[in-house]
């Protein structure tokens, strides 16, 4: 037997889940009260835009007051008002929108309503402060004053009222396990967080100024009671961009982050076709750090702050800019999980991508110099970015930068095409040297220096993970640290350098080097390189160090950070040092001279530490008296 019909929901019982649930956050009650008072004003210049309501519009605004000993809250605004149907469509049903039935009203109309209610819930979030609540208003049609009444249960009292000014008084009496929003600094806090940029001028109470006046030669400062007004009605991100000046860019990001360093430079997002998107993004001075700056952007829906954490609407990578984001189209009241698959929130943040890549090219395009003395800055970003986004990597390949140990900057690309005449392995791969710190490996630059090699300098926090990227991406490309061999097999040619030793006395030299050398740690290898290369070269291998810094960097060891530090010891067969070592006559003799060299190899990797440090040192000073 089949039956359909409709799943029955009882008033009485979805009451107390919206008084208690509807919002985690208590405090949003504000939020939604002082934006229905910001929507009630917008409506009215919406409607005086089309000549359909006499009213004064000149000074809207919404006000705030807390009243510490009757216990209320009262947010009141000067907007349309509400006739007594208005009240009973709109107040007494739940989840119907007044403000999305005046959108779609008048969408053919006028451009945007700028207008923040959606799902006709807010107004309800009164009960989660408050034990008894009353609206008093009066519409801009001059119909009769309404005054509406609910204790909290689903029975309200609808009256006439006798307000006599247009607009709305929502009055909470608030409950005793709320009481912490009687304080001044409470709701002051909650103000600066949410309405901080809202369209509409909001009062809090007054403040003391003091002004200056000429009072002859002299100036005079007197002290004012005015309007405490809380909000910015036109922060920067709804002004168009040609009204701006760089100036206004720089004193709104201060308005932001009052105590941040300057950002580098900034991004106007401005669309509105598919979806709608408005916001200014900052660059901060990442330096070679990812950590620091996440969460610094802010979310608005219609100039309403929303959240600072915009995980899931914007790239991750993205996280690390600052500024403001603003769209009625991000569906924020939702689970994060389903923000993913948001089709409006994956264009958005396509398009964020996509403007800061351009803005990235424009900049370089603009002034070459101007990128360059950005670049330590930004690279951390860039090259977390195209690590997290292909499409971001398409956009910004071209101006992805390296610099030589001269300090020169070079497009990566045109870097390649620059050393491959002379950086190219026997197997036709162009070897790209670099180095993270070029102090120390000042040995191994000058080397590669030797060669007519340029080494780059790559310090940032990714290095291991974007040279492995490199490779995938740069056909014919591999990256070696300057430190992982010898400088002739960093970069094998086909000729081979002889060897002077013959196989026994390179079969006499090993057994030499492996006595003073930890076995755990090190492998000894006899080779030939040029005379004038040290005599002995200690190395980690590339793939294995990449393995343990990637995995550092991931957080848990792995497999690969649980493996020992291994070394490879390279002995230079053809280095006049080696030769005096087997010319010794005694095993004693060899083996101080040994250690010496191999404690000198050390030194220069910063590897010869206590009590090896020690020994070299007292070692060193006998052989000087000898
Ligand atoms: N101060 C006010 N002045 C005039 N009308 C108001 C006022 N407050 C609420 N209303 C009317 O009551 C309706 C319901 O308000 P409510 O806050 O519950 O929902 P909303 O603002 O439409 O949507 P949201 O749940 O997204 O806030 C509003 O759409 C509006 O028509």
């Amino acid at each position: 037997m089949q039956q359909t019909g409709n799943i029955s929901v009882q008033t009485e019982n979805i009451f107390p889940i919206i008084k208690k649930a509807l919002y985690s956050d208590h405090e949003i009650f504000l939020r939604e009260l002082v934006s229905n008072g910001v929507d009630a004003c917008q409506k009215l210049k919406t409607l005086a835009g089309l000549g359909e309501t006499t009213s004064e519009i000149d000074k809207l605004r919404v006000e705030v007051a807390v009243d510490k000993k009757k216990k209320t809250i009262t947010i009141s605004d000067n907007g349309i008002g509400m006739t007594a149907e208005e009240v009973d469509k709109y107040i007494n049903q739940i989840a119907f929108s007044g403000a999305e039935e005046f959108v779609n009203k008048y969408k053919d109309k006028t451009e945007k309503t700028g207008i923040i209610g959606h799902f006709g819930l807010g107004f309800y979030s009164a009960f989660m402060v408050a034990e008894k609540v009353e609206i008093h208003t009066k519409s801009h049609t001059g119909a009769d004053a309404v005054k509406w009444t609910c204790d909290g249960s689903t029975s309200y009292s609808i009256d006439k009222g006798d307000k006599k000014e247009r607009g709305t008084e929502i009055t909470l009496f608030v409950d005793k396990d709320s009481e912490e929003f009687l304080e001044d600094h409470r709701i002051s806090g909650i103000l600066e967080k949410y309405c901080k940029f809202l369209p509409v001028e909001i009062k809090f109470g007054t403040k003391e100024e003091t002004k200056k006046e000429k009072d002859g030669d002299k100036e005079k400062e007197t002290k004012v009671t005015v309007d405490n007004i809380i909000n910015n009605p036109n922060p920067a991100w709804v002004k168009a961009p040609a009204d701006l000046k760089e100036e206004d860019y720089k004193s709104f990001f201060r308005e932001l982050y009052p105590f941040a360093e300057e950002p580098l430079f900034h991004i106007h997002l401005n669309v509105d076709y598919p979806f709608n998107l408005t916001g200014v993004l900052y660059f901060p001075k990442l330096k070679n750090s990812v950590e620091v700056q996440k969460n610094k952007i802010q979310l608005y829906c219609n100039q309403v702050f929303v959240t600072d954490s915009v995980e899931g609407v914007v790239p991750e990578f993205l996280t690390l800019l600052q500024g403001v984001l603003d769209s009625p189209d991000i569906p924020l009241n939702v689970s994060r999980s389903y923000l993913q698959s948001d089709s409006n929130v994956k264009k958005i943040s396509n398009h964020i991508t996509k403007k800061v890549a351009d803005k990235l090219n424009e900049i370089y395009k603009n002034s070459k110099e101007d990128f360059e003395s950005k670049w330590e800055d930004i690279k951390v970003f860039i090259e977390y970015g195209m690590l997290s986004e292909d499409k971001f990597y398409d956009r910004i390949k071209k101006i992805f930068l390296v610099k030589d140990t001269e300090g020169k900057h070079s497009p990566i690309q045109d870097f390649i095409e620059e050393i491959k005449a002379t950086q190219t392995n026997k197997n036709k791969k162009t070897v790209v040297l670099y180095t993270h710190e070029p102090n120390e490996h000042h040995i191994q630059i000058e080397a590669a220096k030797n060669k007519g090699y340029k080494v780059v300098v790559m310090d940032s926090p990714l290095t291991s993970h974007v040279v492995s990227f490199m490779e995938q991406k740069l056909e014919n490309v591999t990256f070696s640290r300057i430190d992982a061999d010898s400088i002739d097999k960093l970069i094998e040619k086909d000729e081979e350098i002889p060897s002077k030793l013959s196989k026994e006395e390179e079969e006499k030299l090993k057994p030499i080097f492996e006595g003073v050398l930890s076995k755990d740690k090190f492998t000894v290898e006899i080779g030939s390189l040029e005379e004038q290369d040290q005599p002995v070269i200690i190395s980690q291998p590339e793939f294995m160090r990449r393995m343990k810094e990637q995995q550092m960097m991931g957080g848990g060891a792995g497999f690969y950070g649980t493996l020992p530090e291994m070394y490879s010891v390279k002995v230079n067969g053809n280095h006049p040092i080696i030769s005096s070592i087997l010319a010794k006559e005694k095993e004693e003799e060899q083996k101080d001279l040994a250690k010496q060299v191999v404690d000198l190899a050390l030194l220069s990797q910063n590897l010869l530490k206590g009590e090896d440090l020690s020994k070299f040192i007292k070692r060193s000073v006998e052989l000087i008296k000898n």
